[in-house]
This record gives C-alpha cells, sequence and structure tokens, in this order.
C-alpha cells in the first residue's frame, strides 16, 4: 500500500474490506464519496494471482483510474466500445495467454493484467468477452469481479440503468469467483435490491455468520465539511434567480460551483439569468448537449473559466473536481439518495463546502406529478419532502436515519462509526438556528379542512389543483371562495362550518355548497413547524 499506492494508513473500513477480498468473499461496500472506495479492491488486486474485472458506468471515470494506476506501475487495462481496435487484440491476446496459464504463477514475466476496467454494456454486449472471462475463471484467473456504483442496479435507487440489472448473469456464469459491490449511497431498499439482482451469497444457516455468505460494509456516510442549509425559495421565478444571485456572490463570488435544476429548459434559464444579473461565468449541462459541448464545459470548468454549471442530474458520475465549494438545488431531488449523491458532489477535497437547497411547497406538486409511474416514487419524494420541510433536526441525523439499515439480510455486517455518529452536527442550519426562529403550530384544523375540500372535489369529479385547494381554504372566511364559522360541534369538538364554492373550479358540476367540519378532541392530524424566515 505504502510503496505503490503512497498510502500511509488505512482510513474507515478499508483494512477489513481488503481482508474479506484477501478472504474470497462477496463484499458489499457502501462509503461515503471521496470515502476511499478504491483502495479497497486495488490493493487485494495487485496482492493476488489472477486478474481483478471492474465494472464501471462511465469510460470517464475509467480512464481516470487507470491513468492514476498505471502512473502507479500497476497492470491496469480497459476494455470498452471506444477502445481502438488493435488495443483490444493486445488486451484479449495478454487475457488469452492469462488464460492458458492455469494456477498461481505468471504468464509472460510477471507482466499479468492486474485490473480490467469495463463498462456494464461490454458485459450484456460482447459474447466474445464474455467467453474470454469464462476462459480466464476455468483457469481460475479471474480473482473477483468488482461492482462499482452498483446501486444503479436496482429500479429502486435514483440511478438506476438498464445495463446494470443484467449483470445477474454474472454470478450465473461465474459461481466461484467473488462479487464486490461498492455504493457512496445504498438506502435500505435497494441494498436489499442489489443482494436480489447480484445473487450474493447468503450466509449458510448452522454455518458460523462470520465465515459465509456476504460481508456487508458501512462508514458513517456523514462528511463534516459539507455544510447543509435549506433555504425558502420565492414563489416567483425572477425573484428566484435574484436570491440565488445574492446567495452565490455574497457566499462563494469566486468560487466553483454546481447548480441543480430539474429540467433542460431550467438549466438553460438559470444559467442564462446568474449571468446577466450576477455576471457570474455560467455553463450548461444536460443531456442534449453533444459530447464536444459536454467536454469542453469539462475543461473550462477545471480551467475556471467557467466557475457554476447549472445542470440536471445528468451531469454527475466522473465529476473528479476536488474544489466544488458550492452546490445548488434550485428544486427538490425526486429522492433523498439522489439529494444525497447530488450534493455531494462538494467538497471533495475535503475543504468547508456549501449544499444549499431552494424549497417551496409549489415544487412538490411538481415532482409529485413527475414521479407519479415511478416505482416507490411517492415513498422516495417523501422522505425528500420530509427533509426540505423539517426545520428542527439536525440534518446529518436525518440523512443517517434514512441510510441505516435493519440488517435482518443475511450477511455479517461491520459498521466504522464512532460514539459521535449520532450527535447533532452542530454546523447545519437546523443546528445553528435560534429557537425563536420558529413556532411549533397545531394545524390539525386546517389540514383537516384541506382533506375534506380535496374529498369533496374528487367525488365530485372535480380537478383542484393545488394552488386552488390552497386559494379556496384561505378565502376562508371572504367572500370568494367560503365563509367559516367557529362554534362547538354536537360532539364538544371544535367546529369549523366553511362553505366552499367549488363550482368555478370544478366546471359548474359540483353541488356542494357548505361542508361541516368537525374536529373531536385527540384528533390530531396536521402538525407543522412554521418558520418565521
Ligand atoms: N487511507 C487513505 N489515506 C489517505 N488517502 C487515501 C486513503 N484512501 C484513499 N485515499 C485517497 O482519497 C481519495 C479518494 O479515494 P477514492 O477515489 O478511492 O474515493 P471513492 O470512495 O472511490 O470516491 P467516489 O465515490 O467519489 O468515487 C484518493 O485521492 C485516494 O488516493
Amino acid at each position: 500500500m505504502r510503496k505503490i499506492f503512497n498510502i500511509k494508513d488505512f482510513r474507515l473500513c478499508q483494512r477489513g474490506v481488503c481482508n474479506s477480498n484477501m478472504d474470497g468473499r462477496d463484499i458489499v461496500v457502501v462509503m461515503p464519496t471521496g470515502g476511499g472506495k478504491s483502495l479497497t479492491y486495488q490493493l487485494p488486486a495487485v496482492l493476488t494471482p489472477g486478474v481483478t474485472l471492474v465494472i464501471s458506468p462511465l469510460i470517464s471515470l475509467i480512464s481516470d483510474q487507470i491513468m492514476h494506476l498505471q502512473d502507479a506501475g500497476v497492470e491496469a487495462v480497459k476494455l470498452t466500445g471506444s477502445t481502438p481496435k488493435g488495443e483490444q487484440d493486445s488486451i484479449n491476446a495478454r487475457l488469452g495467454s492469462m488464460a492458458n496459464t492455469s494456477g498461481r504463477g505468471s504468464s509472460n514475466g510477471g507482466k499479468d493484467i492486474k485490473l480490467l476496467y469495463c463498462t456494464p454494456e461490454k458485459i450484456a454486449k460482447s459474447k466474445r468477452f464474455v467467453s474470454l472471462l469464462q476462459k480466464l475463471s476455468d483457469a481460475d484467473r479471474l480473482a473477483r469481479i468488482v461492482i462499482d456504483e452498483a446501486h444503479c442496479v436496482s429500479q429502486l435507487g435514483h440511478d438506476f440503468r438498464p445495463d446494470y440489472q443484467k449483470l445477474h448473469v454474472l454470478r450465473q456464469l461465474f459461481p466461484n469467483v467473488p462479487i464486490m459491490a461498492l455504493s457512496a449511497t445504498c438506502p435500505p431498499l435497494v441494498l436489499q435490491d442489489l443482494l436480489k439482482v447480484l445473487r450474493l451469497k447468503a450466509t449458510v444457516p448452522g454455518e458460523d455468520a462470520d465465515r459465509t455468505g456476504t460481508v456487508y460494509f458501512t462508514a458513517p456516510l456523514y462528511r463534516p465539511n459539507l455544510h447543509y442549509q435549506v433555504l425558502p425559495k420565492a414563489s416567483e421565478g425572477t425573484k428566484v434567480y435574484a436570491q440565488m444571485v445574492a446567495w452565490i456572490l455574497r457566499e462563494h463570488a469566486d468560487d466553483s460551483g454546481i447548480v441543480y435544476c430539474l429540467s433542460k429548459k431550467d438549466t438553460e434559464k438559470v444559467a442564462a439569468e446568474l449571468a446577466t444579473r450576477g455576471k457570474i461565468r455560467t455553463g450548461v449541462y444536460h443531456a442534449d448537449r453533444s459530447d464536444r459541448e459536454k467536454d469542453k464545459l469539462h475543461r473550462d470548468w477545471h480551467r475556471g473559466d467557467v466557475k457554476v454549471v447549472c445542470a440536471t442530474i445528468a451531469f454527475g458520475l466522473g465529476i473528479d473536481k476536488g474544489d466544488v465549494r458550492f452546490v445548488i438545488h434550485h428544486s427538490i431531488s425526486k429522492s433523498l439518495d439522489g439529494f444525497y449523491q447530488e450534493s455531494g458532489r462538494a467538497g471533495r477535497d475535503g475543504k468547508d463546502s456549501d449544499c444549499v437547497l431552494f424549497y417551496r411547497a409549489q415544487d412538490a406538486s411538481t415532482l409529485s406529478s413527475m414521479t407519479m409511474g415511478d416505482k416507490d416514487g411517492g415513498v422516495k419524494l417523501n422522505a425528500m419532502l420530509e427533509f426540505a420541510q423539517n426545520l428542527t433536526e439536525c440534518r446529518k441525523i436525518q440523512f443517517a436515519n434514512y441510510f441505516s439499515h435493519t440488517t435482518n439480510l443475511s450477511m455479517t455486517s461491520w459498521s466504522t462509526s464512532d460514539a459521535s455518529a449520532r450527535a447533532p452536527c452542530g454546523h447545519c442550519d437546523n443546528c445553528t438556528r435560534t429557537s425563536e426562529a420558529y413556532v411549533d403550530k397545531d394545524v390539525t384544523l386546517e389540514a383537516w379542512q384541506l382533506l375534506r375540500i380535496i374529498e369533496k372535489a374528487q367525488k365530485t369529479g372535480g380537478n383542484v389543483t393545488l394552488a386552488k385547494v390552497a386559494e379556496l381554504a384561505r378565502s376562508s372566511g371572504k367572500a370568494i371562495g367560503g365563509t367559516a364559522r367557529k362554534g362547538k360541534g354536537k360532539h364538544g369538538g371544535a367546529k369549523e362550518q366553511v362553505t366552499v364554492d367549488l363550482d368555478a373550479v370544478c366546471g359548474g358540476k359540483v353541488n356542494l355548497k357548505k361542508e361541516e367540519i368537525e374536529i373531536l378532541p385527540g384528533d390530531r392530524i396536521g402538525m407543522a413547524v412554521v418558520s418565521s424566515e
């Protein structure tokens, strides 16, 4: 480790993961971005005979790893769709010669390939490649298979890739080759799915749990240099741009940052507004940009010619810029996993950085219609909304609760944590907010009213937008939507009588003029923390 990788000591759970690798176990490792996952398979790869196959989603990520490994004198190669034919032939020949020299010896004077990187597409599409791997495996020369960004196998995750799901064939093809899955974000449902899709080994009943099955390592996902805050977002677009420009110029006028937006259109608009209003040098990244444009943006950003990249979530894997001082979310993400991953692109160099979410309730309805068809879309979005609306609990603890795994999964678990893992961070918005900044308010009555209005509209076949419901509810007591009177109900509960005129909203088909809402003692259906910000 010291000689080749110039690393003095292990950190987090690296030692344990290396040992489990040397022991030939199936492994799942969930470690934060920049935590040092690569060493945990690269070191065992140089220490064991045979080749370690690494499956990674992006050619740029692969090229970066190969460059570092070759600089360190490690025999590392890549086979991807863009590898030139001549190079492919030479690598195939080297692998073929390794397959013909079974056992522990070296096939060509110590120049065995130690690490072979490929994309999942290569496994899914190249029969020739798979048959070469089978020859290596039959000759006992395929040391292990490493799957980077392994959460991409699960449809329940935020970054599902169909080609990753096809990796289920690996266990079938290579039943005796250990599989290692790496990720920086893997909430419980995704982990469960990942174990199933990749068919990782379960503990054998009756046998020592420490000796069989998959070993699962987690390190605390908390990164102390990231300062999280949720800021109230103006309801009008133009005010949002002004807010964002003011924040960037005040906090990070000369720094590099990313602004994540919901749509391609938003990225263009936000970039233009930041540039005109704040003279901020912006760039745009989304799926419709050509490869040439994307490459140029990466280069300009690295050089500092572009300071702020306004992007959709397409801008993600493969960002290797350490000094990203802030990540702003112009809108909430579809899930908390996505938000954690995206905001985590700040401060990879370990220096203080800001992660800011601009939140307003309207965005929740936009997102909920976008995620309606997704598997568990609602559940995932709700976790994101809870995070955005929570004004009291430390952000670190919210993440820890969300990502903590209940391991009734048949795995041996090792987690690197210390006594402070569950202590508040002390520096996020909620830790630093004074208690005078908010009030606890019982909003049972309001919540009840909203539900009744929606229920009525639904029953009468009406279609009310969120904004309309809000208008109807707010207009209680005024002339437009209806009237409200407070009194005692027949059960002794507080009674609110609301007259709601839904005719205008539901095309005149609604036969609803009066609605009675009675709140009984003990009926508590809504609580809100209302910020005075
Ligand atoms: N034990 C260690 N001591 C010091 N530096 C280390 C150690 N382990 C890894 N590093 C360094 O930390 C940096 C991040 O490591 P690495 O790229 O493996 O992170 P990662 O977990 O793969 O992150 P990502 O999820 O972003 O890919 C690298 O520069 C690596 O050399």
